[in-house]
């Protein structure tokens, strides 16, 4: 699987990778940048469906999407990088932190789905309608859950990113989230992990995050207050002190 990347800071620094949330690039993690590369070789990676990287026709499994980061590792020659995912991207670093724990030095997975299998109809209907009438159908309802609404941020270039996402990439990993229940294994993850919730999270709720820290041995958990989902977006200033701390 080709993935597309964007690679910033010293060439020698250890590696630190970027995954994103449903729908979106890696240009989404441009308010991380200057923060993180300043310390660390930041790849920041499209999934598979998403961006510029490969999209096969779904459905996709979380196997799939961790499977290609293990490759794009292997592409890169890095023996282990930390892992900072945010949403779908999250769940992907809970999967690589307990099907590859060799190749993930420390994680940080924020507003994580990991258990979507207890309730995959929305996906699976959420799928149906993007295959059908594209991802233009649910801009608009994305959007209000991932910023509240005094976030004042001009959100064209974020409402652009979802329509140009290819409509069968987002489908496929809807799909791939419907079946995703990565509960049995956290128990067994051994890098170091912080979670990162939010008070006014619907896409995701803080009551499905906050549970996964008392099961992942040493995880640390922070809660960011008035934010919704797409926080690293939102509150840079919040968010990327977290992130140095926890990669130091
Ligand atoms: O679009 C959403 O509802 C937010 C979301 C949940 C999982 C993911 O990757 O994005």
């Amino acid at each position: 699987m080709r993935l597309n990347y964007e690679a910033t800071g010293p060439a020698d620094a250890p590696v630190v990778l970027l995954g994103s949330s449903l729908g979106a690039t890696q240009a989404m993690w441009a308010p991380q940048l200057d923060a993180l590369s300043k310390r660390y070789r930041v790849v920041a990676f499209d999934h598979r469906g998403h961006g510029k990287s490969e999209v096969p026709p779904g459905p996709y499994t979380i196997d799939d999407l961790g499977g290609d980061v293990v490759e794009l590792l292997d592409t890169l020659e890095v023996e282990q990088a930390s892992y900072v995912g945010i949403s779908l991207g999250g769940s992907v670093g809970l999967w690589l932190a307990q099907h590859a724990p060799e190749r993930i030095h420390r994680l940080v997975a924020i507003c994580p789905p990991s258990n979507t299998a207890a309730n995959p109809q929305p996906w699976i209907d959420r799928a149906a309608q993007v295959r059908a009438e594209g991802t233009q159908a649910v801009a608009d309802a994305t959007l209000g859950r991932w910023f509240l609404p005094d976030f004042e941020e001009d959100l064209e270039p974020v409402r652009r990113m979802l329509l140009d996402c290819p409509d069968e990439g987002y489908a496929a990993c809807c799909e791939a989230i419907s079946a995703l229940n990565l509960l049995p294994g956290l128990k067994d993850i051994t890098a170091p992990v912080l979670l990162i919730t939010t008070d006014s999270d619907q896409s995701v709720p803080p009551e499905t995050v906050v549970p996964l820290a008392s099961e992942i041995p040493g995880a640390h958990l922070e809660i960011v207050e008035k934010a919704a989902h797409l926080v690293t977006y939102s509150h840079p200033d919040v968010i990327n002190p977290l992130l140095l701390a926890h990669l130091a």
